[in-house]
């Protein structure tokens, strides 16, 4: 039954800390317990690591079906507000992140995507031509983050899923299963994209090309239930007595002897974490350091900054004649499909309720939706792109933006990297859709006025760079096309509900978007960016912090460019090259 672990303060089967341990890991989420298990597989190297949240068998983390139940659940999330959001009408904005054992592998959505190779190859090109940060130098460890099950044959079959296991590994305890049952009319709204002239089609999620295609679901396929940080790593770590875990305590900061990390204070949880260790440590930028009264170690510019997200555009269209059955409605509105439905969860946890949030969506490079990836591309170019970041942002951050941006604008104009996303359910109506490479950067700092106990500030500055507005403009303008202009979607005849006919140029579009746009897919990372530290870098491709010893990033924080897809499994193929990074000094592939 689902339950509450009791809460005990620290979880290390009776025993109580230690004072030494050859490593301290600061969060057990996503990152932090795949380190921890690699690192205490050995049997003998100790690793301690300390969460805040607590360790929960609670139903809201392992159901599946429809994909939302960890994170609509309060208790197992951090309750942060961002600041206002100028240019979203000062609307504030609930940041997602889970606040459990597990992280937010516990309460997220449990889409299983990996993104373009693109992407990973624009993170080693800010080290230049030899870094070992790019899709060749992340494959071997995508392959070992996850332990790929194959949907089984008769839905491969019905739904015509394509897949190749040849981009998957099977070692790994986080499973990347598939549900026991497609919808006729997901297949129908995959294959509507050969309408359109350039659609890309790809066999496999894992293969590194955008393009419309199948993915998995977190999910162990054997159980049917959520498989995430603690199912696939923890679980297996808390046999080993090298590995302890404290739970319910709250790192308030890094302890540094001179330059060199030399341990961990944290406290029992009780209010909110600052999840800015770093700047409390005295690591981060000196002028925000000073105005909170903390001593600055090292001063490093980069650290809060460069803060990313992906913003959700409602572009919404409803069918009128959508005649393919059974599709979700069905649950609903045909007590047939629903009694059938039900009777399928309870004989085997099979059926429509073994979908989390879907499987199929449409990625799409750039050029493929706009004859304007050109011109784009170069007004990005043109750009005085500090113009776009706070006042006053020093000076290396604003020339790693730059950097970035030069990195976009080639990436505009390239059918390799993808820029739009839409999420195909099956559902008689639609209106979900994401910029996969937003332009603009915020800042997560702490709040000075009372830096150990007020969370910190959260700001996306949603929209500070106006040509994001242009790029979604695109990304509806195509979306349209689909539903409207489509020969393969014409019979389901859909009517737009948002934006609206009435919102036709850039113009309108930003009044839109200012009103409507969420800025974050609970994807938020890049705060401790993996750059040279010229280009405001936090961290090196070792991920060790610049200027302190024995101290590194293993988390989403450290992408400088926030990737084309949903962001764990990147965090997961992160986090075992970390491992290795730790363990061996250098990537070592075991293929
Ligand atoms: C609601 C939601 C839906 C999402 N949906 C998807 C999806 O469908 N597919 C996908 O690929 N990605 C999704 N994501 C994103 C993905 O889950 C995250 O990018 C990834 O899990 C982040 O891993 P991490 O290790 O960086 O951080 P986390 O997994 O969040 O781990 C951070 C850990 O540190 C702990 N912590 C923080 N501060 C302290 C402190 N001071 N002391 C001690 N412990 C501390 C936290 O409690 C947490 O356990 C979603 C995220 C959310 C929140």
């Amino acid at each position: 039954y689902p339950r509450e672990v009791p809460a005990s303060k620290v979880f290390l089967n009776g025993r109580q800390v230690d004072t030494e341990y050859d490593y301290i890991i600061v969060g057990g989420g996503t990152a932090g317990l795949t380190v921890a298990d690699r690192l205490t597989e050995d049997g003998t190297t100790t690793v301690l690591v300390i969460e805040i949240g607590k360790l929960s068998n609670s139903a809201a983390i392992t159901t599946v079906t429809g994909g939302f139940s960890g994170m609509s659940n309060p208790s197992l999330l951090f309750g942060i507000q961002s600041v206002p959001q100028r240019n979203l009408r000062n609307r504030t904005v609930a940041v997602q992140i889970g606040k459990v054992v597990g992280g937010s592998s516990a309460v997220n959505a449990m889409m299983t995507v990996r993104p373009a190779a693109e992407d990973f190859d624009i993170w080693g090109s800010f080290f230049g031509p030899n870094s070992h940060w790019s899709w060749q130098g992340l494959l071997p460890y995508f392959k070992r983050a996850l332990n790929f099950v194959p949907p089984d044959e008769a839905v491969t079959k019905s739904a015509n899923i394509t897949y190749d296991t040849s981009y998957w590994g099977t070692t790994s305890g986080v499973y990347a299963g598939w549900p026991s049952f497609q919808y006729p009319s997901t297949t129908a709204q995959m294959e509507a994209f050969r309408g359109l002239p350039g659609v890309p089609f790809v066999q496999d999620s894992g293969s590194g090309q955008p393009g419309v295609y199948w993915y998995p679901t977190f999910m162990d396929p054997k159980k049917v239930e959520r498989s995430y940080a603690r199912t696939g790593h923890h679980d297996q770590a808390a046999t080993r007595p090298n590995y302890h875990l404290a739970t319910e305590s709250k790192v308030r900061r890094i302890v540094l002897d001179g330059t060199k990390a030399a341990g961990v204070a944290f406290v029992p949880a009780s209010a909110g974490s600052t999840a800015t260790e770093t700047v409390l440590s005295g690591i981060g930028p000196r002028q925000l350091l000073s105005s909170a009264n903390i001593d600055t170690v090292v001063d490093l510019p980069g650290v809060g900054q460069n803060f990313q997200d992906h913003p959700i555009i409602q572009a919404t269209f409803q069918y009128s004649r959508f005649n393919i059955r059974p599709n979700p409605t069905d649950l609903f509105a045909n007590a047939t499909f629903r009694a059938w439905s039900e009777a399928a969860w309870a004989a085997n946890r099979s059926g429509p309720n073994s979908i989390a949030t879907g499987n199929a969506a449409a990625w799409l490079p750039f050029p493929v939706i706009s004859s304007r990836a050109d011109e784009i591309a170069s007004a990005l170019e043109a750009q005085n792109h500090a113009n776009y970041l706070e006042p006053n942002t020093d000076p290396t951050v604003a020339a790693g933006y730059r950097a970035q941006m030069l990195a976009y604008a080639s990436a505009l104009r390239s059918n390799g990297s993808a820029f739009y996303n839409l999420v195909l359910t099956g559902g008689s109506s639609n209106g979900i859709l994401v910029d996969l490479h937003p332009l603009s950067r915020g800042t997560v700092n702490i709040d000075t006025s009372d830096p150990y106990n007020r969370p910190p500030r959260v700001d996306y500055r949603a929209l500070a760079n106006p040509l994001d507005s242009v790029v979604m403009a695109e990304l509806v303008r195509f979306t349209r096309k689909y539903h409207l202009e489509n020969p393969l979607t014409r019979d389901w005849a859909a009517t737009e509900l948002s934006p609206g006919r009435s919102v036709q140029t850039d113009q309108q579009f930003a009044d839109y978007f200012a009103r409507t746009l969420s800025p974050t897919e609970f994807h938020p990372v890049g705060t401790c960016a993996m750059m040279p530290r010229e280009l405001g870098g936090v961290v090196d491709e070792e991920l060790r912090v610049y200027g302190v010893e024995g101290l590194r990033v293993v988390d989403g924080s450290i992408m400088s460019t926030l990737v084309g897809g949903n962001t764990c499994q990147t965090v997961y193929a992160v986090a075992e090259k970390a491992a290795d990074l730790i363990r061996y000094g250098a990537p070592k592939i075991v293929e």
